[in-house]
């Protein structure tokens, strides 16, 4: 189908839907769907919140870019990425060259009301004390980082995850 060649990567904030619509694109388009969530935790055996407790954000942020790097080798996939993973220059330039980039963006509000009842977020959650201040202070600044290496930018907060995975395709099928 369309996107044979291509990898599709999906970048955007802590609840914007990555791990959802990367699911609903991979089983659309026929295409191998990777999590870099997941394949950290299927890798150490462990969840993502034991990292941060035992290795910290660095410790974490390490395992991610060799993971990335990894990922970004194969053809055809689709790739959800960490939230933070962009702001490394490598991987920035490692998923520029090598897919196509789709931003999700969501609002703050949302965020937070998508993943209330998650627990596995929940140390998302605990690092950020006074959350919703420490996010919309990031808010602009993240925005910028992720419109400008994005391909192409979804806004997610009033439209169903089906929606949006319809939305990409076209986009994909137009581009
Ligand atoms: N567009 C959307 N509309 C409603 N709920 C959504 C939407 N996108 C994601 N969700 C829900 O929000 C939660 C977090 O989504 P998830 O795919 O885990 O996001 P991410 O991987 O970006 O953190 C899930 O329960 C998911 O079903
Ligand atoms: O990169 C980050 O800071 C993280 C984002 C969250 O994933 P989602 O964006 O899929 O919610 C969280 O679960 C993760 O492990 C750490
Ligand atoms: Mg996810």
């Amino acid at each position: 189908m369309i996107m044979k060649k291509n990898n599709i990567f999906l970048i955007g904030p802590v609840g914007s839907g990555k791990s959802t619509i990367g699911k609903h694109l991979s089983k659309k388009l026929n295409m191998e769907f990777y999590d870099s969530d997941k394949e950290i935790e299927k890798r150490t055996g462990v969840d993502i919140g034991w990292i941060f407790d035992l290795e910290g954000e660095e410790g974490f942020r390490k395992r991610e870019n060799k993971i990335i790097l990894e990922l970004t080798d194969k053809q055809g996939i689709i790739l959800a990425t960490g939230v933070e993973a962009i702001k490394n220059k490598n991987n920035k330039n490692r998923l520029s060259a090598r897919g196509i980039v789709i931003y999700l963006k969501t609002s703050i509000e949302k965020q937070l009301s998508r993943t209330k009842h998650d627990k596995k977020k929940l140390f998302w959650k605990k690092q950020n004390t006074i959350l919703y201040h420490k996010l919309k202070k990031l808010e602009k600044k993240n925005n910028l980082i992720y419109k400008d290496i994005a391909d192409f930018t979804i806004l997610t907060d009033k439209y169903n995850t089906k929606k949006i995975t319809n939305q990409i395709i076209k986009i994909l099928e137009n581009k």
